[in-house]
């Protein structure tokens, strides 16, 4: 039978980079192959990388955040878990361009399957960081749910293209977010604590898909009931988007977590397994 070995990154985007035979009810001659058809599938794939980054906010003497590094593989599932007042919040902030590091690199780095670089990094702007803070539906600043989604976009300017890729992002950030049976005239304030929360990141989600989606303590303030829906929805969220979260609910979230942190007290970030 005939062997293939070929690189299908632009077909798939995983990283299954083991070899995969493909066997076929039919017998070889049928097939007129002389060899198993082995297809390797190979992917490039992006990581976010953090080099060695130090923070000192501006005025103060102390870092916050000393030597952080750490790569995080696009489609996976980082946590970082650490004593109150360790700098979490913090190197958040910075991956989300609200403050900028006072020495060291957060970028995009795409590599080949055997981990060699492909092209130069490119850095991690902020507009294609979605951040969901602490209890979002804080913010909530509209009475309906479809004015709080589109808050901030243009009513009068852009032409007809540009509304119909304004929907379609839309529509696809509510089905991801399992959004789409609500009603969009009620109150954003009147949704179950899950629901507020996937109206929360459908607003993250509504206008591209981001390179980072940051989450800052996701189950915080929720009853057990909400908590089991948005460890659903994240579990269904990580098949297609790059998710780094901040919390101290270990054991909802172990079973998504590809990686782990602990952030020590002073803002030194080591790796470190769950044992939960
Ligand atoms: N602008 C600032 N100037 C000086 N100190 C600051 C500033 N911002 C935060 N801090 C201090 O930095 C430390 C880290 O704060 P940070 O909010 O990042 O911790 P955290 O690990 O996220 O804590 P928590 O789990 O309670 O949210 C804290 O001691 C905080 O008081």
């Amino acid at each position: 039978m005939a062997a293939f070995t070929f690189t299908a990154s632009s077909l798939f985007c995983s990283r299954i980079t083991e070899p995969l035979t493909l066997i076929s009810s039919k017998s070889p001659s049928m097939l007129n192959f002389k060899r198993t058809p082995v297809i390797k599938i190979s992917c490039d794939y992006s990581c976010l990388e953090v080099k060695d980054v130090h923070y000192r906010p501006p005025g103060t003497q102390i870092n916050l955040l000393n030597g952080v590094s750490f790569s995080l593989p696009e489609k996976s599932f980082g946590l970082i878990f650490g004593q109150s007042g360790s700098g979490k919040t913090t190197l958040l902030q910075l991956l989300a361009g609200l403050s900028k590091p006072t020495s060291g690199s957060i970028f995009i780095q795409r590599y080949t399957d055997d981990g060699k670089p492909t092209q130069s990094p490119k850095s991690l702007v902020p507009e294609r960081v979605g951040i969901v803070f602490q209890f979002p539906e804080r913010y909530f600043v509209a009475d309906n749910v479809l004015d709080e989604v589109t808050f901030g976009w243009p009513r009068q300017r852009g032409g007809p293209q540009l509304k119909e890729h304004l929907a379609l992002n839309l529509q696809r950030a509510f089905n991801w977010v399992g959004l789409n049976g609500i009603s969009l005239d009620k109150d954003p304030h009147s949704l179950s604590g899950g629901y507020k929360r996937r109206l929360a990141l459908a607003i993250q989600l509504k206008a591209q898909v981001p390179d980072l989606l940051i989450l800052d303590e996701p189950l915080a303030g929720l009853d057990w009931k909400a908590r089991a829906d948005v460890v659903k929805l994240l579990k269904h969220l990580k098949k297609e988007l790059t998710i780094l979260v901040v919390s101290h609910d270990l054991k909802e979230l172990e079973e998504l977590v590809d990686q782990s942190w602990r952030m020590e007290m002073g803002g030194f970030l080591r790796e470190e397994q769950l044992v939960v």
